[in-house]
């Protein structure tokens, strides 16, 4: 059943409607929306930084996500839009389905902290292993314009409204190592090492996702991230297969930059990455730097389409390959993608249609249906002959 309401601690709270003994609904403070179309009550913290025309406090919902609560840094007009929105109750009725949790363990792996391991079987690989909200999210406006000791007030306030235990797991993030526990100094440079750039509708958040935050990067990821912004769930998906023991990783950063720039980018986390793709010997570090190198040119190449290529659908499937021999899989829709529509740009449009099916396997699995490769590919399946590819690349003169 439904975990019991959790009363945030009162010294934090102005006015709290979410508790049993008062369970009317309050709008947030210059909400014009009416009382009526908000479902859900926000407690709003007591505690406010204004900068220009904008005043941001912290809104916290306890019971989102199983009762493990959710705080945000915004203004009240963003909450009022937020509660008023068509799919808002998604949202909040979500359930944490996919989370097995014999499946997966947190430990310690050395040199990085803690991680996120296959316990005791083998995940086959296009696995939903994880199913996340976020805890905690600050719009990106208090991020950019607030002064930075007004904003780790904020997130402080923010994370220590949460209910138990989510506070607690809120504040034991890393991140903060070397500085004092608990201070509004960790709170920030907490949400620095585990913030994801999440937008609701327009407006842009940096979302902590309490636990998806244990898993570590790798250059070769083993498992990407899927982000639903209608149910605002971040899921953890396999993108090979896993082997009892073995570790989950994803990327943290564009994973076809050449790995000095990799590593350069992963500076912001304060970590070097150790993993096969970027600790090779010299001489096999380059031929790797290399095809990635070669990766990005063929991509670009594909990506022209007002001239025509020499042989696109073989430089489509080297693509494939090149992704594969650099451990890319998280990203094999991409290559999967510019097949299609290179076989239907010669008018072969059998093999177009196999490979928009492959893409959108692979894709909708780790991409929400909005994105735009998704319509073009079920648009092509659908009528081949029809879209914009078909023989695009047939006829039309080279352009060197
Ligand atoms: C989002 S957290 C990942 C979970 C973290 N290890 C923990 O203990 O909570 C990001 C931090 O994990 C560590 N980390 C992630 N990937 C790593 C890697 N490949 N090698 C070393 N440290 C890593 C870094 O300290 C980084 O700032």
């Amino acid at each position: 059943g439904p975990p019991p309401q959790t009363c945030p601690p009162n010294e934090v709270i102005n006015y709290i409607s979410t508790c049993p003994k008062h369970p009317h609904i309050i709008p947030a403070p210059g909400c014009t929306a009416k009382a009526s179309t908000i479902r859900l009550p926000w407690a709003v913290g007591s505690l406010c930084h204004r900068t220009g025309d904008k005043e941001y406090c912290v809104y916290m919902l306890p019971n989102f996500n199983d009762g493990k609560g959710i705080s945000l840094v915004t203004t009240s007009s963003v909450i009022c839009s937020v509660s008023t929105l068509p799919h808002h109750d998604k949202w909040w009725s979500t359930p944490n389905t996919a989370n097995t949790p014999d499946l997966l363990e947190v430990k310690p792996i050395e040199g990085k902290g803690l991680g996120v391991v296959a316990a005791n079987r083998t995940i086959r690989k296009n696995t939903r292993v994880m199913v996340d909200a976020p805890g905690l999210m600050i719009e990106h406006g208090a991020f950019t314009k607030l002064r930075t000791e007004m904003l780790a007030d904020l997130i402080h306030e923010a994370a220590s409204m949460l209910p138990y235990p989510s506070r607690e797991d809120f504040f034991a993030l890393s991140g903060a190592e070397g500085l004092l526990r608990n201070s509004k100094e960790s709170a920030l440079a907490i949400v620095g090492k585990n913030a994801f750039h999440t937008k609701i509708e327009d407006i842009e958040f940096h979302a902590v996702f309490l636990d998806v935050s244990r898993v570590n990067h790798a250059c070769s990821p083993n498992a990407a991230y899927h982000f639903d912004p209608l149910t605002m769930r971040k899921s953890l998906i396999t993108v090979r297969d896993i082997h009892p023991g073995e570790e989950l990783t994803i990327g943290y950063v564009d994973l076809t930059q050449p790995s000095q720039t990799r590593q350069a980018s992963l500076s912001h986390w304060n970590f070097t990455c150790s993993c096969p793709r970027c600790t090779q010997a010299s001489r096999r570090q380059k031929e790797s730097d290399d095809r990635t190198a070669q990766l990005v040119n063929i991509r670009n190449e594909l990506d022209q389409y007002d001239h025509g290529v020499e042989d696109g659908p073989g430089m489509a499937e080297l693509l494939t390959i090149l992704y594969e021999l650099e451990g890319l899989e998280a990203r094999l829709h991409e290559a999967y993608y510019r097949t299609a529509i290179e076989f239907n740009g010669i008018g072969n449009k059998w093999e177009a249609i196999k490979f928009a099916r492959l893409c959108l396997e692979r894709g909708l699995l780790l991409k929400d249906e909005t994105r735009p490769f998704v319509s073009e590919m079920k648009a092509l399946i659908e009528d081949a002959e029809g879209h914009w590819s078909w023989r695009f690349r047939l006829g039309v003169g080279h352009q060197d």
